[in-house]
């Protein structure tokens, strides 16, 4: 399987691409990482250097690859925070030109917003440029609690409200959903639930809530379970292995008291995960 993954890059330690990228290829996909920024940590430590790339950059390196008849191989697209509605739109083109080159290829859009503590903390303009462009274009998507609030107008309290939300932005376009870090009325304290929504029905992991704060686990999950829908056309399945491989290696890293992501140290979490979490029909 050959990826598209364009999305931010950090030189030490793992969010955007430096999350995704590894697990991928770990798992046997050829990944065309495009960075569309190169930071050297994430912002979370709250100082950084380096740079945020024009989004003509990712169009002249598109260009390049598509220079390399490699265009009707891509098998699909993944995308994660945008910076600008610029790269938004570089992105979506990006996703034209593949698509015009293999129609069976697929866009997994993580259309990060904000969350549920922080409320929303991209540009203005990119909750709107979500909702109306990048969304309808996509086929999987990996919001969180907050994203599926916003992106869907409905408020959820609990699993049926969940549910109808998903619903509603299936009619928008993508055909399967994963809602991550969910806490509904259902949820007990101690627990973080997995929605998953698309052709086969919706399905629910819940995991024990761990005691880390990471970044960078949502672009991981993101990956992980785009490549398992893609290689299984199993919603239930990609649920099940996203879900698993994300908690053996939050599970390591909270063992290691380490302040990134242990992608490299726990990567056999993403061929065969220490605890399976089955999921269960809603
Ligand atoms: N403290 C935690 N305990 C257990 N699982 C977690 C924890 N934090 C994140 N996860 C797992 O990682 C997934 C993605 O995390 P999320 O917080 O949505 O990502 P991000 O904020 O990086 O976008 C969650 O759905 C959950 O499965
Ligand atoms: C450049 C960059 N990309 C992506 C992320 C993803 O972070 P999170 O996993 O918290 O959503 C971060 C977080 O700090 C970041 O700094």
């Amino acid at each position: 399987m050959n990826l598209l993954s364009i999305q931010s890059h950090v030189a030490y330690g793992h969010v955007g691409n430096a999350s995704a990228v590894f697990p991928l290829q770990r798992l046997g996909v050829e990944v065309w990482p495009i960075h569309t920024v190169q930071f050297s940590n994430h912002t979370g430590y709250g100082a950084w250097r380096g740079q945020v790339f024009e989004a003509g950059v990712i169009s002249d390196v598109l260009e390049g690859i598509a220079e390399r008849g490699a265009l009707p191989r891509c098998d699909g697209v993944l995308s994660g925070y945008m910076g600008s509605a610029d790269i938004g739109a570089a992105i979506l083109d990006a996703v034209a030109r593949v698509r015009a080159a293999n129609p069976k290829a697929d866009y997994c859009c993580d259309p990060v917003i904000g969350d549920v503590g922080r409320g929303i903390f991209v540009r203005p303009g990119i909750p709107e440029f979500m909702r109306e462009q990048a969304v309808p274009a996509a086929e999987v998507i990996t919001p969180n609690q907050f994203e599926l609030e916003l992106l869907s107008g409905h408020t959820v309290t609990d699993q049926a409200d969940a549910v109808a939300a998903c619903a509603a932005l299936h009619a928008a376009g993508p055909r399967v959903i994963l809602v991550t870090s969910l806490h509904t009325r259902e949820t007990p304290k101690d627990a973080i639930d997995l929605l998953a929504s698309g052709p086969d029905g919706r399905f629910l992991v819940r995991t024990p809530r761990l005691d880390v704060a990471l970044n960078g686990a949502g672009d991981a999950i993101a990956a992980l379970f785009f490549f398992h829908v893609k290689r299984t056309g199993s919603t239930a399945a990609a649920l099940e292995a996203a879900a698993s491989s994300i908690f053996g290696l939050l599970e390591r890293t909270e063992k290691a008291h380490s302040r990134e992501l242990l992608l490299v140290e726990a990567q056999d979490e993403f061929v065969k995960p220490s605890k399976v979490f089955t999921p269960v029909a809603v």
